[in-house]
């Protein structure tokens, strides 16, 4: 029976609406969201408003990933990973009222400066580790894991978006079309190319791409048509550049292994703490990650 007591009505946070903000720029645009940064007109704060026309998600019956995306966001709480700090809807959209990094994407650094130093490569690899054991902790595949979803905030900390696509182990597909494919195509593993089966490990084979991309300046699986990407990854087809750090080359050979029970991270291979005590990451502090000043990117 519902209260209609006061003060349980005052206990919830009064919900938002869109004149209490003034939208500016486009920041992203998806298939069936658009993500316009916005200033409370209150508070000031600025916040990456995720638009969802209501209509659109249902004629591409996209309902259920936003609702798995919602979901999402909502069992995670760490540092690393992009907040929602409030939804609320109006008569033809949804709202979803993300932090804003203002830092943008570290890819565009990456493009930038053709690759990451030992330094950098070493400081974010770490940072997304962490951010990937607590994902996985939760049961959460990401399933999109790439230099374009990780953000940056005003300090230079990585922050983790777009759950689009993930999956919750142990949620049924629930009508979701099985073989819909999902990632993008050089970060996929061989596995969902296989199979269209998805592991928590399926994120460590896209880390071990991101780390060969810092490295490398490019990334180790590539043609110019998606099929010859895949066939390369379902080969394992990539070569190291001359000149690649050997302690970086032997990591990512642990991470791009065509199975992903014998991914260095997973839990058939001892799991993160095996992974964090790799030599890559000697003298990395776990603890004081989030804390800890970034290296220049130069
Ligand atoms: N799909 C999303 O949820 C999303 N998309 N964007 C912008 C995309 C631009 C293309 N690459 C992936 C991200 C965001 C979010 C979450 C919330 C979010 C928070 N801050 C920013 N900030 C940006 C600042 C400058 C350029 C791009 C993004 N962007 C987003």
């Amino acid at each position: 029976m519902p209260s209609n007591h006061a003060s349980s009505r005052s206990s919830l946070p009064i919900k938002k609406k869109p004149s209490d903000f003034i939208f500016g720029k486009v920041i992203g645009e998806g298939s069936y969201s658009t993500v316009i940064l916005a200033k409370e007109v209150s508070s000031k704060k600025e916040y990456a408003i995720k638009v969802l026309e209501k209509k659109h998600i249902l004629q591409e019956k996209k309902k259920k990933y936003v609702m798995r995306e919602k979901e999402v966001f909502s069992r995670i709480n760490h540092p690393f990973f992009v907040r929602l700090y409030f939804t609320f809807q109006d008569e033809n959209r949804l709202y979803f009222g993300l932090g804003y990094c203002k830092r943008g994407e570290l890819l565009d650094y990456l493009n930038k400066l053709g690759s990451l130093d030992c330094a950098a490569t070493q400081f974010y690899t770490a940072e997304i580790v962490l951010a990937l054991e607590h994902l996985h902790n939760l049961g959460i595949i990401h399933r999109d894991l790439k230099p374009e979803n990780i953000l940056l905030d005003e300090n230079m900390h990585i922050q983790i978006t777009d759950f689009g696509s993930a999956k919750i182990l142990g949620e049924e597909d629930n009508g979701l079309r099985r073989n819909s494919f999902v990632g993008t195509a050089q970060y996929v593993s061989p596995e969902v190319l296989n199979s269209k089966e998805s592991f928590l490990s399926s994120d460590l084979w896209a880390l071990g791409c991101i780390v060969f991309q810092f490295c490398a300046g490019k990334v180790p699986f590539w043609g110019g048509h998606e099929y010859q990407i895949f066939q390369k990854i379902i080969k394992l087809e990539y070569e190291f550049p001359h000149g690649f750090d050997s302690t970086t080359q032997n990591l990512v050979e642990q991470l791009l292994n065509l199975d992903p029970r014998k991914r260095l991270g997973c839990k058939e291979m001892g799991g993160y703490a095996k992974l964090k005590a790799h030599p890559f990451f000697e003298g990395v502090d776990w603890d004081n990650l989030p804390e800890g000043k970034p290296p220049e990117l130069q």
